[in-house]
């Protein structure tokens, strides 16, 4: 056994290194740092650990191919260097959700409960959208620290339709300022369906939500630019809020619409006769760019790192862009509260309290400030067009955590059923000792290594002079018993009673633990 690699505050690893298990020569599992960091959300592909993946694809592939890669802590140190902040933080379990698996465990749970829900019509006026696969259902979350989770069919591309109308608003803020911007259009939710023929008693779109303010929105952005420029310009904003992956074109949707389009005409007419465009507009070129926008494709994870960039106020979590001041997201997300889930809207403000956006194609983004943005797709629809199943998972999330807005006054706990995925699972050092031993007795080696890597000492006594080592060897948990035999902890600590983990091993009946015991003490 290597004891000069030991967890207790003296030895050769302490912190972060130490939730790493490592072999007799003191060598470390590269693997073990990739689970770490996904249980924690963030994914190989994260551009903040590029450097670690291209270091362990280098050393790997120096190494013979059959052997299991192990790395010296000198290494690892060198391997890791580069992305050292990140990695720590994520095995402390430091980030915004520092209980990733359980938020996990919910998302799952919601998304098998809430497929059974076949509520609801595709959206039939665009004839290309009513041939999608209705059944298909996505939920994908990403946090303002880049942890990210997806299940369902999170890789199928779908059109952001009315959800574009946020990302366009943002621009026309970052360019001309809110006080031009809504010369030309209100900020009052209209009550109305997003298509309705009726504007405010200005003459003006109601607000850049609805259908009529996203045109006049595409009347502002970039007008000196020509028509495949604006449209790069919109696509380019979209991809660095989704983490610097392309976005899509649906040029069939897009045709469909436009051939389809009576009503957004009729809207851009009347805009007109009343002069609500800036001079010099021309309405076709508007319509066109604006269907568009619509067409623009994205994934589920995409469109939740584009709510987490909001979330993040107008930083890209994964690649630090800053996309928007925290001034236009500011004013996104108060419009999109009361006016993004069209006449629904008070409804949703009312139940769910929070900023959201949906759109015709089944696509619902749901931002929640300072925390995670979280994007919905399926495709069947309710009266006011808004995604059925979307509508069911945002209640279920805010029935199972206090992220509803004014959640803040009533709080988590026993009162509301509610919890704070905000929370660190342990905070002090004896909740720390607590975790340890329950952990120990419940054989989760994830949350001992998270806990060996917030300094929790593994061989820490609680008051009874319990250790991890005892409760694992009681509970016959073997690859705990190996693990923390590896990491250095004392083999034969002595309990109140004068009891050894090898006696708890014996009394319960595991003959094996208690041989691998008496072996590491005679070492
Ligand atoms: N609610 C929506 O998603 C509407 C967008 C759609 N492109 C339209 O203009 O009708």
């Amino acid at each position: 056994m290597p004891s000069t690699f030991c967890c207790r505050g003296e030895g050769t690893y302490p912190g972060v290194l130490g939730c790493f298990e490592h072999d007799s020569s003191g060598r470390l599992s590269p693997d073990l740092l990739l689970q770490v960091l996904r249980e924690a959300g963030i994914l190989p592909d994260d551009p903040r650990i590029a450097e670690t993946i291209a270091n362990l694809d280098h050393t790997g592939s120096a190494q013979l191919p059959a052997q299991p890669l192990l790395l010296t802590v000198e290494e690892f140190s060198a391997v890791t260097q580069l992305n050292r902040g990140l990695i720590e933080r994520a095995a402390r379990g430091e980030l915004a959700v520092p209980d990733f698996p359980a938020l996990v465990d919910d998302l799952q749970r919601i998304h098998q409960e809430v497929r059974a829900d076949r509520r609801g019509a595709v959206a039939a006026y665009i004839p290309q959208l009513a041939r999608v696969d209705a059944d298909q259902f996505a939920i994908s979350v990403c946090t303002v620290d880049g942890q990210r989770f997806s299940i369902g069919d999170a890789g199928v591309n779908f059109c952001l339709q009315s959800v574009s109308k946020t990302v366009s608003y943002c621009l026309t803020l970052e360019e001309h300022g809110p006080d031009t911007v809504h010369r030309h259009v209100g900020r009052e939710p209209s009550g109305q369906g997003f298509n309705e023929l009726t504007f405010n008693k200005a003459g003006l779109p109601h607000n850049p939500m609805i259908n009529a303010g996203a045109i006049m929105s595409c009347a502002l952005i970039r007008r000196g630019l020509d028509a495949a420029d604006r449209f790069d310009y919109v696509a380019e904003t979209w991809k660095r809020l989704a983490g610097g992956r392309s976005v899509g074109f649906n040029n069939s949707v897009y045709l469909s619409e436009r051939n389809t389009a009576d009503r957004n005409f009729a809207l851009g007419y009347s805009m007109r006769e009343r002069g609500a465009f800036p001079p010099g507009t021309d309405l076709l070129t508007t319509l066109e760019f604006y269907f568009q926008c619509c067409s623009i494709e994205v994934d589920a994870q995409q469109l939740a790192v584009a709510a987490a960039s909001l979330a993040n106020a107008g930083v890209c979590p994964l690649t630090e862009d800053p996309v928007f001041s925290a001034r236009t997201v500011r004013h996104c997300l108060s419009l999109m509260s009361s006016c993004g889930m069209y006449d629904f809207s008070g409804e949703f403000a009312f139940t769910i309290g929070l900023p959201a956006k949906s759109g015709v194609s089944g696509a619902l983004m749901l931002v929640v400030p300072q925390l995670m943005g979280i994007a919905i797709w399926s495709p069947r629809l309710d009266a006011q067009g808004n995604s059925v199943r979307g509508i069911e998972v945002c209640r279920r999330l805010v029935d199972c955590y206090n992220i509803h807005t004014y959640d803040l006054l009533t709080g988590p706990g026993p009162g509301t059923g509610k919890r704070d995925p905000r929370l660190k699972r342990q905070q002090s050092a004896i909740e720390g000792i607590v975790g340890l031993c329950f952990a120990a007795s419940q054989g989760d080696l994830n949350e001992i290594r998270r806990l060996a890597a917030c300094n929790v000492p593994l061989g820490a006594t609680d008051y009874d002079g319990r250790t991890a080592l005892h409760l694992a060897a009681a509970e016959g948990h073997r690859e705990t018993v190996e693990f923390l035999l590896s990491v250095g902890v004392d083999p034969k600590p002595v309990d109140r009673w004068g009891g050894t983990p090898q006696d708890d091993a014996n009394r319960a009946g595991h003959r094996h633990l208690a041989r691998l015991l008496a072996e590491a003490a005679r070492l």
